[in-house]
């Protein structure tokens, strides 16, 4: 029976559209497309494939305003945040254009063979979970350097971003991709989960929580399917008492606000130094209480809403749950509607939700430390391994931090960010893979040895 999905903008509840979710004929159908798609699209060469990525970033660039309005209108960010998404997406398209033919060219070992090298091939059709957080940039970051690799793909998206999903697989086809390179299925979970069981799929990418993590990769790992899974995120943001915050104030509150602090890299715990948390708090609340909030249509909204009202009652409750164990509110907390204020809480302690849980909302969690030794000791409290941030002007000494940050990035005097051209992902339960770079192009290939003798 087909389940009925609806979006809405969150700023004013008002519904976007209904779809119907796939019956398990058309799921089928995908399938069956996807599998003969693959037998002509691996067979191009890498050129021809790689040829497609400019058409790609063509079209996007095309279709950038109404692009972005869809972002904004399913999700709620404000509007410059989705262009910039767009953006990136571009940039994306264009970096794999630039070096994905490199990238999976033959690799020549010398041995004592008269030939011998690893030769990168696609494995099929690949399965993409997704979530609605960036919900171009995330599907994006996956689908062009695998189906620049020769695999095709399927995706599911989050249903809040349906109408996204689906304005991808048509940019797809606006760019001459062959039809069933890459599909959008609307599916429930249950569909899903036939379909990573089904043989025609390879493997699966997941971008979404820990729950959902361990859900997929149990059922990857019973029939023996590779997973990348990039999970939450906790990120420690390490103040020393050396750091430039009147450079570098606007970075770290963007690290945290930034997507309504929906972001699994976000700053999220910021643990201060005591010889500079006075000048930290002050600078830190004037400058969180000055984001413009807003409509997220108009182009000077800096901070608006969340994207689901659940979203924005689990944010609260993790607050409250905090405030009950001793943190304090120095500004915000407020909600209205979707919207929630941007919010500080000082006197943050491990076992506090806002201590120990992904916090995916506009809140920063602030510590107060003795010193750098305390500060690196708390900041590796975490079961999440995505990122670290550093500021401080003493970068010998920081980089002597390297070898003992456990995460997948270590980001000194700079917001921890995703680059196409820097490999991405965690570790613990951030998930393991990575995307981007040629790092992410290698995961859905099969690296295979051939030895001619
Ligand atoms: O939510 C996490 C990923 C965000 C990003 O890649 O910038």
């Amino acid at each position: 029976m087909s389940k009925k999905i609806k979006t809405i903008y969150p700023f004013t509840n008002e519904i976007l559209k209904e779809y119907n979710s796939f019956s398990d004929e058309e799921i089928q159908n995908a399938l069956r497309n996807s599998e003969e798609s693959f037998v002509v699209w691996k067979d191009e060469s890498v050129d021809i494939r790689v040829n497609f990525l400019e058409k790609l970033g063509e079209v996007l660039e095309d279709q950038k305003q109404e692009m972005a309005t869809l972002i904004t209108k399913e999700m709620g960010k404000p509007i410059q945040e989705s262009i910039a998404e767009i953006e990136k997406c571009i940039w994306l398209i264009d970096f794999y254009h630039q070096n994905a033919e490199d990238f999976i060219a033959d690799d020549l070992i010398d041995t004592e063979a008269q030939e011998s090298f690893i030769s990168y091939d696609p494995l099929g059709c690949i399965l993409a979970i997704m979530p609605w957080n960036y919900p171009f940039w995330q599907v994006m970051r996956f689908a062009v350097p695998t189906l620049t690799a020769g695999n095709t793909a399927l995706l599911k998206h989050a249903n809040n971003v349906t109408g996204c999903a689906l304005a991808i697989e048509k940019l797809f086809l606006d760019a001459g991709y062959p039809k069933g390179c890459f599909q959008t299925l609307l599916a429930t979970h249950e569909q899903i989960e036939t379909v990573i069981e089904d043989d025609i799929v390879k493997a699966v990418s997941l971008t979404g929580s820990e729950k959902a993590g361990k859900s997929i990769a149990e059922i990857a790992g019973r029939n023996l399917k590779k997973t990348v899974l990039e999970l939450g995120g906790n990120n420690a943001c390490i103040i020393l008492e050396d750091a430039d915050l009147d450079t570098y104030i606007d970075t770290i509150v963007k690290a945290r606000m930034q997507n309504a602090g929906q972001s699994c890299i976000a700053a999220k715990r910021f643990i201060v130094v005591e010889g500079i948390y006075e000048k930290f708090i002050e600078k830190f609340k004037n400058t969180v209480e000055s984001l413009q909030s807003g409509n997220p249509l108009e182009k000077e909204t800096e901070i608006a809403t969340m994207a689901r009202e659940d979203l924005v009652e689990t944010v609260m409750k993790q607050i409250e749950g905090s405030v009950e164990k001793g943190a304090n509110i120095l500004t915000g907390n407020k909600k209205d509607g979707n919207f929630f204020a941007p919010t500080i809480l000082t006197d943050v302690k491990p076992e506090m939700p806002v201590f120990d849980e992904e916090v995916f909302g506009p809140v920063a969690a602030v510590c107060k430390v003795k010193n750098e030794k305390e500060a690196y000791e708390l900041a590796s409290k975490s079961r999440f391994g995505l990122g670290t941030m550093l500021f401080t002007e003493d970068i010998d000494a920081a980089r002597m931090q390297i070898s003992q940050i456990a995460d997948g990035a270590f980001f000194i005097n700079e917001m921890v960010k995703s680059d196409p051209r820097l490999p991405f992902g965690g570790t613990k339960a951030s998930g393991y893979g990575r995307e981007l770079s040629k790092e992410g192009m290698m995961e859905f290939v099969n690296k295979k040895t051939v030895y001619i003798k």
